[in-house]
C-alpha cells in the first residue's frame, strides 16, 4: 500500500484557516465522537491529558476512518518518546515549549532516519509502515511527517525567527496560557504585552514561510488571530464544551447558587 498522505501538512500551504478542536478526554470513544463533527484537525493531547503511548495509539485508530486529522502533542520533546509516537503512526507531531533553534533542530533529527537524523528503524513491527505494507518507508516517511513546535515562553518569542527558520519545522503553534503565565499574567493572554508577543510571533513565523497556529477557544480571539495570519486555530476544547453544556443545562432548572439536593458526604 502507499504511504498514507498527510492532508494537514498539505493544507497548511493553503490560505484558508483550518479549524481545530482540543481533544482531552484521552479515550478512543470520545476521540471518535470528536472526529465525526467536521473540524479540520483535532489535538490529541499527550501533555495535559492523561495519555500514554497506548492510549494515543487507540485514539489514532479510532479516528482513522474520519476526515479530521489527528495532531498529537507529546508530553515533551524526548527523542525516544518521539520514536514511539511516530512508530505508532503519528503523522503530525506537536512539541511543547520549544525555546531555541537548537531544540527545534533536535526534534527534526528525532523525526528523520539516518543520515538525516537519529530515528531508529522499527520496520515491520510498526503501524507507521503498516507493518511493512508500505514500500520504501525509510526513504519517504519524512515527506508525510509534520512537525509543529510550540512557542510559549518569552525566550521562545525572542528566538522565534531562528526556530521558524529551521528546515524541517513545518509550523509554529503559540501557547497563550503558558506564554501569559510565564510573563507574569497567570493565564491572561489579553494583556497588551502578551498580545504583542503573540502578534510578533505570528508575523515572524509567516515571514519565514511557515504556518502559525494558536489555541483560542473564545471566538473574538480566534477571529483576531486569524486576521493576524494564524492558519490553524483550535477554537474549542472538548472537555470545556461538555462542562459548559452540563452547567448551562442544569441552570435551566436550578439557580447555580443552589446546592445539589443529593450530595455524597464522606
Ligand atoms: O499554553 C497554552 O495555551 C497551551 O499550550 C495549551 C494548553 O496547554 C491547554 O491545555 C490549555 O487548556
Amino acid at each position: 500500500m502507499d504511504l498514507p498522505l498527510n492532508p494537514f501538512k498539505a493544507a497548511l500551504r493553503r490560505s484558508e484557516p483550518l479549524y481545530g478542536i482540543w481533544a482531552g478526554f484521552a479515550t478512543p470513544y470520545a476521540a471518535e465522537i470528536i472526529a465525526t463533527t467536521g473540524y479540520d484537525w483535532m489535538l490529541v493531547d499527550g501533555e495535559h491529558a492523561p495519555n500514554t503511548v497506548p492510549t494515543l495509539l487507540a485514539q489514532l485508530q479510532a479516528v482513522a476512518p474520519y476526515a479530521t486529522h489527528p495532531v498529537v502533542r507529546a508530553v515533551h520533546g524526548d527523542a525516544v518518546l518521539i520514536k514511539q509516537l511516530l512508530d505508532a503512526g503519528v503523522q503530525t507531531l506537536m512539541v511543547p515549549m520549544v525555546e531555541t533553534a537548537e531544540q527545534a533542530r533536535a526534534l527534526v533529527q528525532a523525526m528523520r532516519y539516518p543520515p538525516h537524523g537519529i530515528r531508529g528503524v522499527g520496520g515491520g513491527l510498526t503501524r507507521a509502515t503498516r507493518w511493512d505494507a508500505v514500500p520504501d518507508y525509510i526513504r519517504t516517511a519524512h515527506e508525510q511527517l509534520c512537525l509543529v513546535v510550540q512557542i510559549e515562553s518569552r525566550l521562545g518569542v525572542e528566538n522565534a525567527a531562528e526556530i521558524a527558520a529551521v528546515d524541517g519545522v513545518d509550523a509554529v503553534f503559540i501557547g497563550p496560557a503558558d506564554l501569559s503565565t510565564g510573563m507574569g499574567h497567570a493565564g491572561d493572554a489579553s494583556q497588551p504585552e502578551v498580545q504583542d508577543c503573540i502578534r510578533r510571533t505570528i508575523e515572524t513565523t509567516l515571514a519565514h514561510g511557515k504556518a502559525c497556529g494558536i489555541l483560542a477557544p473564545r471566538e473574538e480571539d480566534a477571529r483576531r488571530y486569524t486576521e493576524w495570519g494564524c492558519r490553524f486555530v483550535a477554537v474549542a476544547i472538548d472537555i470545556s464544551l461538555m462542562r459548559q453544556a452540563a452547567v448551562a443545562n442544569l441552570a435551566r432548572y436550578r439557580a447555580p447558587s443552589q446546592p445539589a439536593i443529593v450530595s455524597t458526604t464522606y
